[in-house]
């Protein structure tokens, strides 16, 4: 199965505190960096461009949900940034899915280079099941809930999910082999509890198939972000133990 290697959350303020960690990171094998609405919406493209010209894969994560002209143009928008993966939520439905990719690909094809790969955003992992039943009155479980949007995206000629590692193979049951399950809500064994609800740490993301790793806090508030970022790399990739 195809594995990338982990993504890591540039989830800061500032446009020196993003290119310090851009400087830090550009050891072998290079992380993708993820974008998210914190730094995009704060600075805008030129933080795409500052991660491009250092070679990095880009994640322009900004889980797009609207009505599916408003998605499509901005997705069209976001394809012709020429980044790797982005993100729109399955929440949307079919309709407004199908809208974001075609907008994507039109984008892409404007300037020219391949379209990025589209994740539907599924159940975010800071919700659990009570925050799911009590709080959005929904009656699936959490994975029936995963599974119903995972069978949808893939319908729709979507890329994959964001999803936790703990649904993966419930996923897996109702998709395709090559459908990516990209996993956020990673937890190195000694970290603390935080907003995060489904955590797993990187060895057994590996072990239940995770396709990529989404990787934030453990890494960019470490004292040392590369040793934080290679212990887990090599323990998601490597099949080397997390010590
Ligand atoms: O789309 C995402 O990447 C995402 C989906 C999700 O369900 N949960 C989730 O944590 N994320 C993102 O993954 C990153 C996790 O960061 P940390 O919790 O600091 O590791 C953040 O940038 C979140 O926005």
């Amino acid at each position: 199965m195809k594995r990338f290697v982990p993504m890591v959350a540039i989830d800061v303020a500032t446009k020196q505190e993003a290119i310090a960690l851009f400087d830090k990171l550009m050891v072998d094998p290079q992380p993708i960096v993820k974008i998210g609405m914190e730094l995009y919406y704060g600075l805008g493209q030129v933080i795409v461009c500052e991660a491009k010209k250092r070679g990095f894969k880009v994640f322009l994560d900004l889980k797009l949900y609207d009505i599916p002209n408003t998605v499509h143009r901005a997705m069209a928008a976001i394809g012709r940034l020429g980044i790797d993966f982005t993100t729109i939520h399955a929440a949307g439905g079919s309709e407004m899915m199908i809208a974001g990719l075609a907008g994507l690909e039109e984008g892409a094809k404007e300037v020219g280079v391949a379209p990025a790969k589209l994740l539907a955003i599924t159940q975010l992992t800071s919700i659990d099941e009570q925050i799911l039943h009590e709080q959005q009155h929904v009656d699936l479980s959490l994975i029936e809930s995963v599974q119903n949007y995972a069978q949808l995206a893939e319908r729709v000629g979507l890329a994959g999910v964001v999803c936790s590692a703990h649904e993966i193979k419930a996923i897996r049951k109702v998709t395709g082999d090559d459908f990516l399950c990209v996993t956020p809500g990673i937890r190195p064994v000694h970290a603390l509890k935080d907003d995060q609800k489904r955590v797993v740490t990187p060895v057994q993301a590996r072990i239940d198939g995770s396709n990529a790793i989404v990787v934030g806090r453990p890494i960019t508030q470490s004292v040392d972000p590369v040793a934080a970022y290679q212990k887990i790399q090599k323990a998601f990739l490597n099949e080397e133990e997390e010590k």
